[in-house]
């Protein structure tokens, strides 16, 4: 129990039904505990614990028994229920667990971002509907402050890009790759055998879960509904350690980017790009140092400039630390018959498709080392409108070929696509040995 209780409180508590009580579900259990004074002190009305609804009670012999259901949907129901963490994930049988919840107007504070990128229109209408709190700062990286800085602090100003590393899993990979000069899968082994990868690493690696946060980000910073189907999506199941070596050679590093781009077309209409995809960035870039299983999210707004927000994104405490406060505000609305924010998506941007996003390609090839070779391939970029940026052809000595190193100006990236794939079928060349998209200035 902690010492630093100001007043005492006269409200009603707060009654809290939590489910699910795994990795973060547990977190959430002990810090309700060991800091209910200073919790209730803050809210102004106790915190207290109704019940945790659990798949099986008898894994759980640390948390109070009576506490213990395995009727989810018969707790959500409860009347002295007021307010209804949910830490189980997935979609369904969650997603009529929280509308009934929010329907019946019982505040939801959630860390499920899978949810949130498919079914989020449908947990703000029924939460608009009945006037309750929607929370989810646990559901995107974490233990950062990001979601309530961009829904709350930034309201007032314009924000054009959010770009960061959201996924801790793919980003430890990365570095040890990065570090060792190992390959994908023998980072994604050690990966898991320190317990950062999952039993199925699938959502991380292959980029679903960042595409899910990018989806939540930009429906926020963007005032738009956007989907996860909204988000290009590329994994890192297929960056090799040739990858990563040509972008030390160009004093860059590979990072799994989430990246939501408020863009606008030739007659001066806007639209939203949100991908996710590895990329080369500049060493001396901020996200560049962001190393093992720590996130960092950048954001640029019109006023504000440049803001960047690093912490922990994963793991039981940091998650359940974003849970608690999100409990508190909602907690603290209640007390004073207020509402936190809603949902703003008034904007309604397009979302521009992934062809159509500029970006810049750097492309490594094996090239015959013979006269002619460096025109033939700068004839294909030309063909497309590709402008090249920078070009780096080293010979091998006592080898027929050569290195031929592309850096293109932003482009179309189907243009840039369309590109590469010609450029692979040219007889003088051997192998694509390299191709990522690069981001990020110099800093
Ligand atoms: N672990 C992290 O680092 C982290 C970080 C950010 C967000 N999240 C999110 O938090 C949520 C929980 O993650 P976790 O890591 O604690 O998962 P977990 O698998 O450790 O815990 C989920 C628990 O829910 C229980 N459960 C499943 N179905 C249930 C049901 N119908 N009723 C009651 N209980 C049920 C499971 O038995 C399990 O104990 C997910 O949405 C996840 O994406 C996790
Ligand atoms: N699997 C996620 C957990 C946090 O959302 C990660 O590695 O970042
Ligand atoms: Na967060």
């Amino acid at each position: 129990m902690s010492s630093t209780v100001s007043k005492p409180t006269a409200a009603e508590p707060i009654k809290v039904a939590l489910l699910g009580c795994g990795t973060v579900g547990t977190e959430v259990v002990r810090l309700l505990h060991e800091q209910a004074d200073d919790l209730a002190a803050r809210v102004g009305a106790p915190v207290e614990l109704t019940g945790i609804a659990v798949r099986r009670p008898n894994k759980h012999r640390d948390v109070p028994a009576e506490l213990l259901t395995t009727d989810a949907a018969a707790l959500v129901a409860r009347a002295d229920v007021d307010v209804v963490v949910e830490v189980i994930g997935g979609i369904e049988p969650v997603r009529t667990l929280l509308v009934d919840a929010l329907s019946a107007g019982k505040s939801v504070v959630t860390a499920n971002k899978a949810l949130l990128a498919e079914n989020g229109g449908e947990l703000f209408t029924a939460a608009d509907d009945s006037g309750a709190d929607l929370y989810f700062e646990a559901a995107v990286a974490g233990a950062i402050p990001l979601l309530r800085p961009l829904r709350e602090s930034l309201a007032g100003d314009r924000i054009t890009r959010v770009m960061g590393i959201v996924n801790g899993t793919t980003n430890y990979i990365l570095s040890a790759m990065e570090a060792t000069g190992s390959g994908y899968a023998e980072a994604l082994e050690e990966a898991s055998r320190l317990g950062y990868a999952e039993a199925d690493p699938t959502a991380d690696v292959d980029g679903f879960d960042a595409a899910a946060k990018a989806a939540i980000l930009a429906s926020i910073a963007f005032h738009t509904r956007v989907t996860a189907a909204d988000v290009h999506r590329e994994g890192i199941s297929a960056v090799t350690a040739a990858d990563i070596a040509a972008a030390r050679s160009l004093g860059r590093t590979v990072k799994l980017l989430a990246i939501c781009e408020r863009v606008t077309d030739a007659g001066g209409d806007e639209a939203v790009s949100v991908r996710v995809h590895p990329a080369m960035i500049p060493k001396s870039h901020p996200l560049a140092g962001v190393g093992g299983a720590f996130n960092a999210v950048f954001v640029e707004a019109d006023a504000a400039g440049q803001l960047m927000f690093y912490g922990q994104g994963a793991g039981g405490a940091p998650t359940a630390s974003a849970v608690l406060g999100d409990l508190v505000a909602v907690a603290r609305n209640r007390v004073a018959s207020g509402r936190g924010p809603r949902e703003s998506a008034y904007a309604e941007l397009p979302v521009r498709p992934m062809g159509q996003t500029e970006t810049a390609y750097h492309i490594s090839l094996d090239v015959a080392d013979q006269p002619g070779v460096l025109t033939q391939v700068a004839a294909v970029f030309a063909e497309h409108g590709v402008s090249i940026a920078a070009v780096r052809q080293e010979g091998r000595d006592h080898e027929p070929s050569a290195s031929l190193v592309v850096v293109t100006h932003a482009a179309p990236d189907a243009a840039l696509r369309s590109t590469v794939d010609k450029v692979a079928g040219l007889p003088v060349v051997r192998e694509v040995v390299s191709v990522m998209r690069v981001e990020g200035e110099e800093q």
